[in-house]
């Protein structure tokens, strides 16, 4: 099931981001609407981490027309030297009409790559899965905890001085929920039009919203729809159901929609004014209003 709308990102592909050795390779695919090549991205999830975005990606899957790797590349933050051949060649098959994407969230907060993927497309479409920072945070480290044991408390990370203290915003949990600050720099390099928020929050309470918004901006037919999910009340998320004729129904895996580590009230009400001034710039850019003050 190809739409027509899916017409116009194909166009990009057969005018490939650079080199002319790639540009030889594309033509040798060109015109052949039926046979599955690999192509670049479409589309990329570029953050932000602990957003929601495998669950997203999870979702966009169950669409005819997307073909998504399911793993991380980390292309344009770690392994740009490799080149867009090597990139390219980490794709999956995609026919003509499909639409290509990847996620990887730390695409978000890594100042260098909005510039790396304009000069790859300029009409690439972005998405950034948002989620409360402050929960965000706590999500970061509670899955820094369950790989590193021992770690100090997450009170004595975040402030300088304990709670008394000020913020440490360059600890990594703390920064990357700077929205507006990351944010910025993908508005230098992009117009609006070409990013789409996904209310993180909204992605667990109300699935087939978010996703038909998404679908809309991605110019798809809107085929995941409500049929596709339930909510599994012992994981405490949605969850898929069993695709047609195809395996089980599924939940993501245990590290998504983890336990959080318990942290003290006083901190908690110390990062929600801290984040005040900066979530609300983040909605006056984003165009919408986030309601995590
Ligand atoms: N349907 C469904 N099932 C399970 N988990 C869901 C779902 N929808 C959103 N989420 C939230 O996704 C959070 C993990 O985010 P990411 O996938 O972006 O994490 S990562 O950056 O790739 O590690 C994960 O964070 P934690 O709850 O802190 O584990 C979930 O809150």
């Amino acid at each position: 099931m190809l739409s027509a709308v899916l017409r116009a990102p194909t166009e990009y592909l057969s005018t490939p981001p650079s080199a002319g050795t790639l540009q030889s390779q594309e033509a040798e695919t060109s015109g052949k609407d039926w046979t599955a090549s690999r192509r670049f991205p479409h589309a990329l999830i570029i953050g932000v981490k602990k957003g929601g975005t495998r669950a997203l990606l999870e979702f966009l899957r169950l669409h005819p027309d997307v073909r998504a790797l399911g793993s991380e590349p980390h292309f344009f933050d770690r392994h740009y030297a490799r080149g867009l051949s090597w990139y390219r060649s980490m794709m999956p098959k995609a026919l003509d009409g499909q639409i290509v994407m990847e996620k990887t969230p730390r695409y978000f907060v890594t100042p260098e790559t909005p510039a790396r993927v304009r000069a790859m497309s300029q009409d690439i479409k972005l998405i950034v899965v948002v989620r409360d920072p402050i929960t965000r945070a706590i999500s970061d480290y509670t899955q820094i905890v369950s790989k590193t044991p021992g770690v100090p408390s997450f009170e004595s990370l975040a402030f300088k001085n304990g709670t008394a203290g000020s913020v440490d915003a360059l600890w990594s949990p703390l920064h990357i929920g700077l929205y507006a600050r990351h944010l910025e720099r993908w508005l230098a390099h992009f117009p609006p039009a070409q990013i789409h928020f996904v209310h993180g929050e909204r992605l667990v309470h109300d699935p087939a919203g978010e996703m038909g918004r998404v679908q809309d901006f991605l110019g798809l037919q809107r085929i995941v729809t409500d049929k596709h999910f339930y909510f599994n009340k012992t994981k405490g998320f949605p969850c898929l159901k069993k695709p047609e004729g195809s395996s089980k129904p599924h939940c993501l895996g245990k590290t998504k929609g983890r336990l959080h580590v318990r942290v003290q009230p006083e901190a908690v009400r110390k990062l929600r004014e801290f984040y005040y001034p900066h979530n609300l710039r983040f909605y006056q850019m984003a165009g919408m209003d986030f309601g995590w003050q």
